[in-house]
């Protein structure tokens, strides 16, 4: 596979608002992305297009080799893990269950466990809840659960299909700077143990960890730079930015 992430031209214009303009953008095998923006910048809508939620007024899109209009999305999206805090706002059926079985129902991309479990699926959660030094929560129901716990069992629940692309959309909002930093640890952790390309989505300049290997700054729905940590750190493009620190 050439590119975990290509655009070509795209752009995304909806009620007479151009709110993606002329991105090209393309994600390695064996890179790691921070996605870096401002609210309102475009972040999120790029991830909707990544998971094929929203297609782009023009250009071409594909994702771990997947062409957008000549592919099955269900199909493309088991290999996308996605994490975002916004996942259990209205979902009371996730808020029910126990913290093992949402990162088992992982495995088939459901909210709720309706299938049968293997052994195996039970070993590889166990696994990964050990890993994610979460299995001491073992029993507990997610509304029981911490912020930050909550987040790291919605990082189980999306490594339990081993995707080949991680996205982590603004993993650490609305967390105390100790569940932040147990959060930036695992995206350490799992960037070098596990086989998934991660993509971070943040407002925050300080979490661009070393283990990133490129950051896309976005400002008002265009890419002002796509290049390497330290370039954009030290650029002047991030003073114009008024990002948080
Ligand atoms: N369907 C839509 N119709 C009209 N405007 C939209 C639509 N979707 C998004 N927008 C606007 O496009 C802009 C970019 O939105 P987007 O949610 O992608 O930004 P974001 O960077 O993710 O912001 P945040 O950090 O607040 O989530 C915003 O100004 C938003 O109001």
């Amino acid at each position: 596979m050439k590119n975990i992430i290509s655009m070509k031209n795209v752009s995304l214009i909806r009620e007479d608002r151009v709110i993606l303009k002329d991105i090209n953008w393309e994600i390695k095998e064996k890179e790691h992305w921070v996605i870096l923006g401002l609210n309102g910048s475009g972040k999120t809508s790029i991830l909707n297009i990544v998971t094929g939620y929203q297609y782009p007024t023009k250009g071409e899109v594909s994702v771990l080799g997947h062409q957008f209009g000549k592919t099955n999305l269900p199909e493309l999206r088991k290999q996308i893990g996605f994490v975002s805090s916004s996942l259990d706002r209205f979902n009371q059926t996730l808020r029910a269950e126990t913290v093992e079985d949402i990162v088992i129902s992982g495995k088939f991309a459901t909210i709720g466990l309706y299938e049968n479990v293997a052994n195996e699926d039970r070993e590889q959660a166990e696994q990964l809840m050990a890993s994610l030094r979460i299995d001491h929560l073992k029993g507990k129901t997610y509304d029981t659960l911490s912020e930050g716990e909550k987040r790291k069992v919605l990082i189980g629940r999306a490594l339990m299909a081993k995707p080949k692309l991680l996205i982590l959309d603004e993993p650490t909002i609305g967390l105390d700077i100790l569940a932040r930093e147990d959060i930036l640890s695992l995206t350490k952790e799992i960037i070098a143990h596990q086989q998934c390309h991660v993509l971070y989505v943040t407002h925050y300049i300080e979490e661009i960890i070393e283990e990133m290997t490129h950051v896309l700054l976005l400002k008002e729905g265009q890419i002002v730079a796509g290049s390497s940590p330290n370039y954009c750190v030290n650029s002047p493009l991030i003073d114009n930015m008024d990002l948080m620190t």
